[in-house]
């Protein structure tokens, strides 16, 4: 058990990004519920803030553009995960966490799975643990399939539940138009309708593509916006029927490549330049096909601590 050695105010503030699979193929259920992924998951500047300050008892706020329907109780994924590493470390110190959203909630880009993130990374430096990157990769996967991810960012393949990183080589910038949608998709639910649109079909394990690693060497949008796959997307369409006309839209108004984001309902548009996608996020929002519109680049940073008490 660590004393409590904090002055009260303590506090670590860590910014993470949101993320978009650039791959996201979708094997046979297993016999615990989980889907076997090949995915690449690429992290985007659309950053949440979690900030973590020492506190005479447990508590969770949020705040920002996209704070609406986020749980403030035991139940944020935040929450459970300075809990978990508290248990894992045999910290008794209680923190409020107070979580600046402007990743879309329930938009398939890992909002809640970055807030968690962030907030491991956070409670790490606020308590001084120096636990080691596979240590936070472990709690982290028990925490969520996306977890691990948003820990390193960058652009990285994910296998089993996602969990299981590997680093792939991959040059450039991308340039990123986000159409967010009124209301989200459920995660279980759109794994679940991809199940069902499926049928008795026999579906392969996933294997990574050779198109996609090829394109990602490259650096090359066009080559990228090509390589874009998304097994969930069929699902997600089904749920959500108006994402169709969106992704017409977006084609039609230039972008190089198009996708669903992870189980959406955010659209991710692939662009050439800064100006092509400045050039789409002006004509998307004018067709008002989309309720917002948000421009991003990747590949951006990990959580990473932007203020507050720094290790050593
Ligand atoms: C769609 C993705 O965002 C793509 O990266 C992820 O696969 C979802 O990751 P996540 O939200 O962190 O998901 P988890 O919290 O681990 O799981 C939520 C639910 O999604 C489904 N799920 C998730 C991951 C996976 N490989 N197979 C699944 O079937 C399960 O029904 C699970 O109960
Ligand atoms: N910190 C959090 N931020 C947002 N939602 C949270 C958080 N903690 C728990 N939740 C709950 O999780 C649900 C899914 O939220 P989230 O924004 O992570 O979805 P998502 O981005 O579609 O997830 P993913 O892309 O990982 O499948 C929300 O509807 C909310 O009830």
């Amino acid at each position: 058990m660590t004393s409590a050695a904090l002055p009260p105010s303590a506090s670590v503030t860590v910014r993470v990004p949101a993320k978009i699979n650039l791959e996201l193929l979708v094997g046979p259920p297993g016999a615990d519920g989980y889907h076997p992924l090949a995915t690449v998951f690429h992290a985007v500047n659309l950053f949440d803030e979690v900030t973590v300050t020492a506190a005479e008892e447990w508590g969770l706020s949020v705040s920002g553009p996209q704070s609406l329907g986020v749980p403030v109780d035991g139940t944020n994924l935040a929450a459970k995960a300075a809990q978990a590493l508290a248990e894992r470390a045999g910290v008794d110190e209680p923190v409020h966490i107070a979580i600046r959203k402007d990743i879309p909630v329930a938009g398939g880009m890992a909002g809640g799975s970055a807030d968690a993130a962030a907030t491991l990374v956070a409670c790490d430096h606020l308590w001084g643990l120096g636990t080691t990157k596979q240590e936070l990769e472990e709690i982290a996967g028990g925490l969520g399939s996306d977890v691990a991810f948003l820990l390193s960012g960058g652009t990285a393949m994910g296998s089993g539940r996602g969990e299981i990183l590997a680093p792939v080589l991959a040059r450039g910038t991308y340039h990123w138009v986000l159409a967010l949608s009124e209301g989200g998709l459920s995660t279980p639910a759109v794994y679940a309708e991809c199940d069902r649109l499926r049928g008795s079909v026999a579906v392969p394990d996933p294997v990574p593509t050779p198109e996609m690693m090829q394109a990602l060497r490259s650096g090359d949008a066009r080559a990228l916006g090509a390589a874009l796959q998304n097994d969930l997307q069929a699902a997600a369409l089904s749920l959500m029927p108006a994402l169709t006309d969106v992704i017409d839209a977006g084609l039609e108004f230039g972008a190089v490549g198009g996708i669903v984001s992870g189980s959406g309902p955010t659209v991710a548009f692939l662009c050439e330049d800064t100006e092509s996608a400045l050039d789409l996020a002006v004509a998307l929002t004018a067709s008002g096909a989309v309720q917002d519109v948000r421009r991003a680049t990747g590949p951006a940073h990990g959580a990473h601590v932007i203020g507050g008490p720094r290790p050593g």
